[in-house]
């Protein structure tokens, strides 16, 4: 994927969606709107519960963060509207396919991009930029001044940056500016935390021991209350270390953003020099043996006795990268992770469908810059009656 030098003008940028989108407290001013999702949610699982049929629950939190973060983000919900939720998820599957695969011209100078046009990729990307040109010109006309009532949300702040002449860095924000920052928002806060969700559930369902613990930590947390508060869920100790868990197996983007080489430096005999493309493996320190115990086995309780967590500072969970470029929606997906498993498995038991065991579960990824289990999850819920 091309990927732009990182100047101060895009550090400025950072800094300015840090303070107005991924602030804590920005954060914590979403919650009515995922109390509304996720009520949503519920609902139309209790229909399948009480038809013993099984819910898709890869599209399920699919669906949950593109609301949620559509909401909360971008003011608009999709529902109704010529975008919705199915083109909607379809229009990024489709940018990360494109965008986030294998590209000559990335690697081969000079005549890279003539294999680019030979294989079909150019032509894809260009099609999918242009599917997301659209989006967000309807975006900007879905806030255009007098259509709407209500807060100032996020896009309609940067749309008045560009309007005052707002300087950002060195340079003024404009509207391509505003585009390239709703991109980098639309492709990394919505398939990331689904996927995490996803493979949890997976691993879950495999290993039915760590599924009662959990549920048993969060139904004696929550007791009989209507709604899950952030409160709540900062008590879920296992439930964060199920996550951590799911994480140092699955990491959403396992090989994060790639990095340019500014200085040269040697590392295990080998001189890296200037200019050098390094794309850090993850997946793979996940998975090391003289890092982890039992690497291949999910055991949440190996957090237990240790401090180590997924802020970029301990280089032996990595899920969220580090350094520079670190996730800036590191707190909103964590959140939105932990309130999506602790609502979905305090209201449900999961069961595999019939005729699978715990064996069947497939756990093949698909191959991407960010890694979805390939084939869609299956469980089927059954209400739990105490509440
Ligand atoms: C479980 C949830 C998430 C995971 C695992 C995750 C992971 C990552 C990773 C690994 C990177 C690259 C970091 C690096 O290379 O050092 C990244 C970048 C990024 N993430 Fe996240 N992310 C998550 C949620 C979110 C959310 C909710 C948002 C916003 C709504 C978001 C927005 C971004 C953006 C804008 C970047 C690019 C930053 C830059 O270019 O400097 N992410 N994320």
């Amino acid at each position: 994927m091309s990927f732009s030098p990182y100047n101060d003008y895009w550090k400025e940028l950072r800094k300015l969606c840090a303070r107005e989108l991924f602030s804590a407290k920005q954060i914590h001013s979403f919650q009515p709107i995922k109390d509304e999702e996720i009520k949503k949610v519920i609902a139309q699982i209790s229909e399948s519960a009480s038809l013993k049929n099984p819910v898709n629950l890869t599209k399920t939190f699919l669906a949950l963060t593109v609301s949620v973060v559509c909401k909360a983000a971008f003011g608009v919900s999709f529902e109704g509207t010529v975008l919705s939720n199915d083109r909607f998820n379809k229009l990024v599957r489709d940018a990360f396919e494109t965008l986030g695969s294998f590209s000559a011209t990335d690697f081969i100078p000079h005549v890279g991009w003539i294999i680019d046009q030979f294989t079909g990729l150019q032509k894809m990307r260009e099609k999918s930029v242009r599917d997301l040109d659209a989006f967000y010109e309807q975006l900007f006309d879905l806030h255009k001044e007098g259509d709407r009532q209500g807060r100032e949300d996020f896009v309609d702040m940067l749309l008045r940056f560009e309007k005052e002449g707002t300087v950002v860095g060195t340079d003024n924000l404009t509207r391509n500016h505003i585009k390239a920052i709703l991109m980098n928002i639309l492709l990394g806060g919505i398939d990331t935390s689904a996927i995490t969700m996803t493979w949890a559930m997976a691993e879950l369902a495999r290993n039915p021991r760590v599924m009662k613990k959990l549920q048993t930590e969060i139904r004696s947390q929550i007791k009989n209350k209507e709604r899950i508060s952030f409160d709540d869920t900062d008590q879920l100790k296992y439930l964060k270390m199920v996550i951590k868990e799911t994480w140092r197996l699955h990491p959403p983007t396992p090989l994060l953003l790639p990095r340019e080489v500014t200085s040269e430096f040697e590392i295990g005999g080998y001189t890296i020099p200037v200019k050098t493309r390094l794309h850090v493996n993850v997946w793979a320190i996940g998975r090391d043996p003289d890092t982890w115990k039992d690497p291949e086995m999910f055991f949440p309780e190996r957090f237990m006795d240790n401090n180590i967590d997924a802020k970029g500072q301990n280089f032996e969970l990595l899920s969220f990268g580090s350094g520079r470029r670190i996730c800036p929606g590191m707190y909103m997906g964590t959140t939105m992770v932990e309130f999506g498993l602790a609502s979905l498995l305090y209201h449900f038991d999961w069961e595999l469908p019939e005729g699978m065991v715990v064996e069947d579960v497939d756990m093949e990824e698909a191959p991407g810059l960010t890694v979805s289990k390939k084939s869609e999850l299956l469980l089927v819920p059954v209400k739990y009656l105490d509440q």
